[in-house]
């Protein structure tokens, strides 16, 4: 059975799954420039690290292919950086849509210094270069599943089938497919090695019940829900063997910020001994900041606490704290970072980082 997909791209038309309206309705709405991915980022109709990063820098490839090649290749790549420093403002936690958009102006730069190349042809590399995340973060995925599962099954090799705790939605809602955390647990059970996963609700967004519970239900994956306060009692109840959750950005020394929620799954996790795993591909860490300090948080709207959809379940009047993330220090993450290079210690990254 082929995974859900969050995002459809053919011959330059965008469309994604308003996930929003997960999981009673499955509606894709079209995207058809930059400004409709940026709005459609900034209110969660799309979310997810590496989907945030594809779905922004396909919706300008959408742009390019209907933009009359510019006078010069100069002026062509300042509309692409400008479009791209806009769509790196839509969120500001996950890093990929920067270090996507840095790669971009850095293509911009050969090609602009390739005299052999005009115009016209520039304009089609980076737009195959845009075009082709969407690919690139499938094949990523595919190999993160199957490191990760391949390191936590010889971890827990007295074990014939595992327990598995997740948070947030880490699957093809949250990539161009099969996922990262998720796809571990996907790759477990293609293995017939899980026994269940445990998913949180997430609360305030409900990542968990509303994308990662359709998910593992559209794939009759073996899953229990729980609300994120169940969740040490989860650990010593079900004895889980595992926690394995995404990022939105890993600092070089491997600190993690992830959704909110994650601290405090890691901290449960140290004190019942169960192993912690980051799963995200090196789209996602940052080398560029040394630790998790200068990771910035995002604040979301008070509203996505007070209210499920337009009912109001908070008193009218109180304050609210509404962090969307928070951050994991790197000797918690007992497990390892399992990326498409391997799994890793984490504060063994930087020697596997691409030049
Ligand atoms: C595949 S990483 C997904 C990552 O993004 C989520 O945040 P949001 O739903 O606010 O975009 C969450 O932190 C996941 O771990």
């Amino acid at each position: 059975m082929a995974t859900l997909q969050a995002i459809k791209y053919n011959d330059g038309q965008l469309e994604i799954l308003d996930q929003l309206l997960l999981p009673e309705s499955c509606i894709f709405i079209p995207i058809c420039n930059v400004e409709d991915a940026w709005a459609a980022i900034r209110e969660m109709k799309v979310r997810g690290a590496p989907a945030i990063a594809i779905v922004g820098c396909l919706s300008l490839a959408v742009e390019l292919r209907k933009l009359a090649a510019p006078e010069t290749k100069e002026e062509l790549c300042r509309f692409v950086k400008e479009k791209l420093d806009y769509l790196v403002t839509s969120r500001p936690t996950a890093v990929n849509t920067q270090l996507a958009a840095e790669a971009c102006v850095k293509l911009c730069a050969r090609l602009t210094d390739n005299t052999s190349v005009d115009t016209t042809a520039a304009k089609e590399d980076i737009i195959k270069h845009l075009e082709a995340m969407l690919a690139d973060d499938v094949a990523d995925n595919l190999a993160i599943g199957e490191h990760g599962a391949r390191d936590i099954t010889k971890k827990n090799a007295t074990k014939d089938k595992l327990r598995i705790l997740t948070h947030c939605n880490t699957g093809s809602l949250a990539t161009a497919g099969y996922g990262t955390a998720l796809g571990v647990i996907r790759s477990l059970h293609k293995a017939n090695k899980l026994d269940q996963v445990y998913c949180t609700e997430t609360r305030p967004y409900n990542q968990g019940s509303r994308l990662t519970a359709f998910e593992l239900v559209y794939e009759k994956m073996p899953a229990t829900l729980v609300c994120d306060s169940m969740a040490a009692a989860a650990m010593k109840q079900f004895k889980i063997d595992a926690v394995i959750v995404g990022a939105d950005r890993v600092a070089a020394n491997g600190d993690t910020a992830n959704k909110i929620g994650t601290y405090q799954l890691a901290v449960l996790a140290k004190s019942h001994d169960v192993l912690f795993y980051v799963a995200a591909p090196f789209s996602s860490i940052d080398f560029q900041i040394p630790n998790g300090q200068s990771i910035p948080i995002e604040e979301r709207p008070h509203s996505e606490m007070t209210h499920t959809g337009s009912i109001r379940t908070a008193a009218a009047g109180i304050n609210c704290w509404n962090p969307g993330f928070d951050v994991t220090p790197a000797e918690l993450i007992t497990g390892g970072i399992i990326t498409e290079k391997g799994v890793f210690k984490p504060d063994q990254l930087a020697p596997h980082q691409s030049n």
